[in-house]
């Protein structure tokens, strides 16, 4: 029964707290870091109304000290899948028949739940099992979290307010009906604010959902999964199972009922779904929604009336931030020969000047890369560029396993603007720069713009505002978050809607109004007061 239009007016951005010494936040989150660290944590999937336990576990380490262990999950195979898809499915009718303010309100207690009691908690699973220091991890698993949870529910809001015109003597509307099937989130290791978002986005639209994330983020995402429960989020309507990726895509894209996937993760991941799917057209009910955001290449280009100050720091944070594993992280810098040394300078200083190691060390800025696989991906990078000609490592290029996958933070001189490093996604703490003629502006946004497959996120430094016009114009699809002096990570939800095209994905702007019209399927109803009985026209009464 509706007996009212009930309002979620356009909350607020959560306030970051500062974690600064003698901060009650701060002495909170070390407790619950040492009572973290002293249990053996034993995660089972959810499935329905079970919490599964399969028997084959799986080791949780701290990237930062491998030879930690803080408990294990409980891994799935192909029966997993099949039975979370059941469970799903159980659970669709009364959820999608559940009324706007009873689904609203349970995203809006857990995203309250976060922001007070198990802040620390989700902030702490995060910094031990994902090695995020304590601001990157509040701006993630609380603020951005909670921020995706209230802006999304006032979203939803808007768009069921939405409703078209009636002519007289009938009446329009419209319903924003669930997908018809089951929706399966493919989340990523980097965010545990994606990682919540994938999954609740979908359901909150009355959809229900299958949620795999990745095996370095069960333990944050347990966490949240566990509140979600107290929240009140009902059994099957989402269901967490940590199965590998080919094993869920094959159960799941060859299912009739699947409805759609919500993606965030690396552009050859996503392709072969785009493919398989299609392959799979002739099995579906609907066409499946697929929605998915994907690499970067993200770029800082400098002008030559750039501050390098403005310039060294929003590379200094852009690229070397969470170890630069931010799929908006600055990548490849093109920097005008004017003040190529007075930036280099600053860029080494500033390095030098990082700390690295555990995140419960707050002084460190610096923590580990996520995994082995990671890590030495990232330092073939580094030596290749050691050896090769075209290239030099102005700063950092030490790594280290021995204790965690530690990586020093990189930076290496391309003398080619096409040299591997500034054209493919690496992943982790290495900033490629290329000093161009400071007089060929034009020719260095071509560079840009040409250079990478990828379109996600980039920034312009500039003091003279022509210079600012003409980039903003000439690499208006080279990013589809673009930054004027500032560095091109740290979008903010419903101040900066994020997403890129290209190859870094659909674009449909996560935590935004746009992407929650991919979860809903309208249907128009038209009500005519007074229809016709009679089937001619009026000017069919004389010839
Ligand atoms: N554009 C964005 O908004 C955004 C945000 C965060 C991360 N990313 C991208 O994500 C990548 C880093 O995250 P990652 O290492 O977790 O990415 P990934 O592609 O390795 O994994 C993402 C998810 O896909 C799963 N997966 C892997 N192979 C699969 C398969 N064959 N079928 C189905 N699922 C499969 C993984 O287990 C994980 O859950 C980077 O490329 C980064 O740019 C993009
Ligand atoms: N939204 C984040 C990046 C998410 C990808 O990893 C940012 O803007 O830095």
């Amino acid at each position: 029964m509706n007996l009212g239009y009930f309002s979620y007016p356009m909350p607020a951005n959560e306030p970051v707290l500062s974690y600064a010494p003698g901060s009650p936040e701060k002495k909170r989150l070390k407790e619950v870091l040492a009572e973290l660290k002293n249990t053996q944590a034993d995660i089972p999937m959810y499935i329905g109304a079970e919490e599964v336990r399969s028997g084959k576990k799986v080791a949780l380490r701290p990237p930062h000290e491998t030879a930690h262990t803080l408990g294990h999950f409980h891994a799935g195979d192909a029966s997993h899948v099949t039975k979370a898809i059941d469970a799903a499915l159980a659970a669709r009718e009364s959820w999608s028949n559940l009324s706007w303010e009873n689904r609203a309100n349970i995203f809006l207690k857990a995203a309250d739940l976060i922001a007070t009691k198990y802040r620390p908690y989700m902030n702490g699973t995060t910094m031990l099992g994902q090695s995020k220091n304590a601001y990157q991890a509040e701006i993630d698993s609380a603020c951005e979290l909670i921020d995706f949870l209230r802006f999304n529910v006032h979203f939803l809001s808007e768009i069921y307010r939405q409703q078209p015109i009636s002519a007289p003597g009938i009446h329009n509307r419209l319903e924003f009906r669930p997908l018809e099937g089951f929706v399966l989130a493919v989340t990523p290791f980097n965010f545990t604010a994606i990682g919540g978002n994938l999954p609740t986005s979908a359901a909150m639209c009355g959809n229900v959902v299958v949620w795999k994330p990745a095996n370095t983020q069960v333990y944050a995402a347990q966490m949240f999964m566990r509140i979600l429960k107290e929240a009140g989020l009902p059994d099957g309507v989402i269901n967490l199972i940590y199965v590998d990726g080919p094993t869920i895509g094959s159960v799941c894209f060859s299912h009739r009922d699947f409805a759609g996937v919500h993606f965030t993760g690396s552009t050859g991941v996503f392709n072969n779904m785009w493919e398989t799917i299609g392959k799979n057209m002739h099995n579906y009910k609907s066409y499946p929604r697929i929605v998915g955001e994907t690499g970067g290449k993200d770029f800082v280009l400098a002008h030559k009336s750039a501050d390098p100050k403005v310039l060294a720091t929003a590379l200094l944070r852009g690229a070397f931030e969470y170890q630069g594993q931010k799929c908006s992280a600055a990548s490849r810098a093109y920097i005008p020969s004017n003040i190529a040394e007075e930036v280099k300078k600053l860029l080494v200083d500033g390095i030098n000047s990082f700390k690295m190691g555990t995140v419960e060390d707050f002084t460190n800025f610096i923590n580990a890369v996520i995994d082995e696989k990671s890590f030495d991906k990232i330092k073939s990078y580094i030596d290749n560029a050691k050896n090769d000609a075209n290239a030099s490592v102005l700063v950092g290029g030490n790594c280290d396993k021995t204790k965690g996958y530690y990586i020093q933070p990189t930076v290496i001189e391309a003398k080619d603007p096409n040299y591997v490093t500034m054209c493919e996604e690496i992943f982790g703490p290495v900033l490629t720069i290329h000093v161009y003629d400071a007089e060929q502006f034009e020719k260095a946004l071509e560079l840009v713009d040409n250079t990478s497959p990828y379109a996600l996120t980039g920034s312009i430094i500039a003091q003279d505002r022509y210079a600012v016009e003409l980039a903003t114009n000439k690499l208006r699809n080279a990013a589809g978050n673009f930054y004027i002096n500032d560095k091109p990570t740290g979008a903010v939800v419903g101040q900066q809607p994020f997403g890129g095209a290209r190859a870094s994905g659909t674009n449909d702007k996560a935590g935004s109004i746009l992407n929650l019209y991919r979860w809903l399927s309208a249907r128009t109803i038209k009500e005519t007061f007074n229809p016709p009985v009679d089937y001619g026209y009026p000017f069919m009464l004389e010839a």
